[in-house]
């Protein structure tokens, strides 16, 4: 049954007051998949930062999001006419162990607009799968996933986005006692393996074909027209999945980012960023990086995310057996993760490398780099961008000096200078928009929380301005794309959050 809300402030629209509309989206799927409530008031709530592109996204106007309107409803402390929160129920695999029945224990969707996005609440009080959480996100980890989701996105990796971040003094306990934040999350969809593994869990196969169909209706609609697998629809969304998955973690291994999380609860069925917690940009490249403080075996290490993801998508295949039928097409259609992944990673390492076109030995090269730079640590984003200004044109002296061992390092760039590169004058200057200058490191993302923490929240708009336009030079602020301070290997970044 359709509740009114209670509450209903003058709602967002382009002009600033025409209401947006709400369309069904998800909860056209019916109460199997959700339960519908409300927003936890959050207490004195202050709107600390919004992103501009990510209005852009929903078209709503700029005077509306500065209103106090707007901060009643991105605190959820009134509902939007039109909208019905709601949190939705999934399960999954955490580090690698089924943990069954999960679900948005802080998360509560408002709603899909006109736009063709969902907007989530997050942090936005208990659900019925909230467990023994709280229903709570932290100022700390709120200004981390506000500032990476959009970060994410200048750097062209898909990703949630995030339209608000909201802050409060309402206490929160965690190792110490905190303040509460909400942050207003942006995506076409939230659904992870984990909503298709819950039903499958549970051997409501009727419930999973309607998933499966709403999926590949909105998001997938070629999957009912490939010949492939047999014309198997499900199968054929496994491989799509599996292809995005596949092009996502080349995107994220190129960037030397770690998820830290990667449980299949984690997992984007678009092939999204999701679920900004322990994550971590690498400074110095040590392959075998674990950014979770509580990750003790190194499951998510940055080295292993591929592999991970694999099995990950192995769990979303066995969730959508019932669906698919046949074992063989659904190996088949998981196959293509292990042919696009490599594939997509050394066309990202070539871009970054400023080759556009791969010749025999370019493997070898890289890997060779690869071997070069963990021996010594190298830092990830200041190598690679200093590399992007050699190959603009500027000199080598820059990258000479990261190493102490020279020898190597210059052996493996005479190596490079005799490759041919004749036809890649253009990819050379486009190295620059393949290498950021500035990325969302630990200490920086520390720098501003502790600032925050004190109510001074200039550090967020200084760190959102230069991480929305990664890869401009941005004159004066070297000392945000500057080495990591020693005291940034000692902050432990953990699932508490
Ligand atoms: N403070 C909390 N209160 C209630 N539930 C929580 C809390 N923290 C985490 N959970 C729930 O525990 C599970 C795993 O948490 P995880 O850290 O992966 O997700 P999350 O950060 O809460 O949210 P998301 O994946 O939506 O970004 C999820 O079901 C999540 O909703
Ligand atoms: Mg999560």
């Amino acid at each position: 049954m359709r509740s009114q809300p209670s509450s209903s402030p003058s709602a967002p629209g382009v002009q600033g007051h025409a209401a947006p509309h709400w369309r069904e989206g998800f909860a056209g799927l019916g109460p199997a998949f959700y339960t519908r409530l409300r927003p936890t008031p959050l207490p004195s709530p202050t709107l600390i930062a919004a992103s501009e592109p990510a209005r852009q996204l929903l078209d709503w106007s700029r005077d509306w999001l500065e209103s106090p309107d707007a901060l009643e409803l991105l605190a959820g402390n009134a509902v939007p006419a039109g909208s019905e929160p709601l949190a939705t129920v999934y399960s999954g695999h955490q580090f690698g162990v089924w943990a069954g029945q999960l679900g948005d224990g802080r998360a509560i969707l408002l709603g899909e607009t006109d736009s063709g996005f969902e907007v989530q609440l997050k942090g936005a009080g208990r659900t019925p799968y909230s467990r023994m959480g709280d229903g709570r996100a932290v100022l700390r980890s709120s200004i981390r996933e506000f500032l990476c989701s959009e970060a994410m996105h200048a750097l062209g990796i898909p990703t949630t986005r995030a339209l608000a971040l909201v802050g409060s003094p309402a206490p929160v306990a965690r190792e110490t006692v905190e303040t509460a934040a909400v942050v207003t999350r942006v995506a076409p969809s939230f659904i992870r393996f984990g909503h298709f593994e819950h039903f499958a869990g549970r051997g409501q196969h009727e419930e999973l074909r309607q998933l499966a169909d709403f999926v590949i209706d909105r998001f997938y609609p070629g999957c009912r027209s490939d010949t492939r697998f047999g014309g198997n629809a499900y199968a054929s969304l496994l491989n799509a999945v599996s292809e995005r998955t596949a092009a996502l973690m080349a995107q994220w291994q190129a960037v030397g980012f770690c998820h830290g999380v990667m449980n299949t609860d984690n997992m984007s069925i678009l092939g999204l960023t999701i679920d900004y917690g322990p994550f971590q940009f690498l400074d110095g490249f040590d392959p075998g990086h674990i950014c979770n403080h509580s990750d003790s075996q190194g499951r998510y290490a940055y080295n292993a995310q591929p592999n991970v993801a694999y099995w990950n998508l192995f769990c979303l295949a066995q969730a959508l057996m019932p669906l698919i039928g046949e074992e063989e097409l659904a190996l088949a259609a998981l196959q293509s993760y292990r042919e696009v992944f490599p594939l997509r990673f050394e066309a990202a390492m070539l871009a970054k490398l400023g080759l556009a076109q791969p010749v025999a030995g370019d493997a070898a090269l890289l890997e060779a780099l690869l071997r070069v730079m963990a021996a010594e640590r190298i830092d990830w984003t200041i190598f690679w961008r200093r590399f992007a200004h050699y190959r603009a044109g500027g000199p080598a002296d820059p990258l000479d000096e990261l190493f102490v061992d020279r020898t190597s390092w210059r052996h493996w760039l005479s190596a490079f200078e005799r490759r041919p590169t004749g036809a890649d004058a253009a990819a050379a200057v486009a190295t620059l928009r393949a290498n950021p200058r500035f990325v969302l490191r630990n200490h920086l993302g520390q720098q501003a929380i502790e600032a925050a923490q004190t109510g001074d929240f200039s550090g967020v708009h200084t760190l959102l301005g230069l991480l929305e336009a990664p890869f401009d030079e941005h004159p004066g602020m070297d000392a945000y794309a500057d080495f990591p301070p020693d005291w940034a290997s000692a902050i432990e970044i953990s699932c508490s959050s």
